[in-house]
């Protein structure tokens, strides 16, 4: 099932996609969930009712699915967990001999985030925004110390994100925190692809990123170091993992740093990132104004 978080003038609204029909849930039953994390959070039984009640849908619940301002899948989750390095021809092409042994993990803030279709700022004090797309996990189940063979129940969802990073400012300290927490410059979406709908821990897909229609990152999600169960352990020896939050679980090689010569996204690009199986996220690429 595909489920989006979309925009009303009464505020966010969840949705439920089938083609190009979206299912507003609020105009239905007042028991289904209101938004992307308490759908998260019902579990099956949350599953089971949006199911029924979207396959039932009265036509005035129906809206074109191309008409609505989406949303980022979560708009605001409580945490959002980014991976670094975890392809091995990434990790290959930033530091030849060395594979990390531990997952590298930083935090991206919700301010952070935009929509598909909206754009993604270029700042101001900067020419330096990157693309770098990413499998998104979505937390379903709440757990902490989850062992590696129970990892994937604790999935609710996926979805893509564009992890726009301002090469100059992460660069000039150790921590790369500020050049990845500039506003506007995390794209997150379109909709929420249950784990029904993919194989285990969305292995083996193919994961692509065009510029302007150009191919400039190609994977498979299978050649990621540390893979989905992999990093929910991980992460979840440290903290409690919640439904909404998400995991970024890290790009492949030819990031526009990383090329010869180096390739920055500009007003007027346009960033295309495909999942297999899943679909696209796309963003238009805008200066910021008024910083
Ligand atoms: O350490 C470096 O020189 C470069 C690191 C990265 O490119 C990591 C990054 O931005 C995120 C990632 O690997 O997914």
């Amino acid at each position: 099932m595909r489920l989006v978080s979309f925009a009303q003038n009464d505020g966010p609204r969840l949705g439920v996609r089938l083609g190009d029909v979206l299912i507003d849930l609020s105009q239905l039953d007042d028991s289904l969930p209101r938004d992307m994390i308490a759908f998260l959070a019902g579990g099956q039984e949350a599953f089971d009712a949006v199911r029924t009640a979207a396959d039932n849908a009265p036509p005035a619940a129906q809206m074109r699915f191309s008409s609505a301002k989406l949303l980022p899948v979560v708009p605001r989750p409580g945490k959002i967990i980014c991976v670094g390095l975890n392809y091995v021809d990434h990790a290959v092409e930033i530091s030849p001999r060395n594979l990390p042994d531990h997952p590298t993990f930083f935090a991206r803030l919700a301010s952070t985030l935009v929509a598909h279709n909206e754009p993604l700022l270029r700042p101001m004090v900067s020419t330096k925004l990157d693309f770098e797309g990413e499998l998104a996990v979505i937390i379903g189940k709440p757990g902490r110390l989850i062992p590696k063979n129970q990892a994937l129940a604790h999935v609710g969802g996926y979805a893509l994100f564009n992890e726009g990073s301002v090469r100059d400012y992460q660069f000039r300290t150790s921590q790369w925190f500020l050049g990845k927490n500039f506003d506007g410059t995390g794209a997150f979406g379109p909709e929420l692809c249950t784990p029904d709908e993919l194989p285990p821990g969305a292995s083996g897909l193919l994961l692509c990123t065009r510029v302007n229609g150009e191919l400039v990152q190609e994977a498979t999600t299978t050649d990621m170091l540390f893979p989905v169960p992999a990093l929910i352990a991980a992460l979840s020896e440290a903290m409690t993992l919640q439904p909404g939050d998400v995991i970024v679980t890290g790009t492949p090689s030819g990031v526009g740093f990383a090329r010869k010569p180096p390739r920055y996204l500009k007003p007027g690009d346009v960033c295309e990132i495909e999942l297999e199986s899943y679909g696209v996220l796309r963003n238009p690429v805008a200066d910021a104004l008024g910083e």
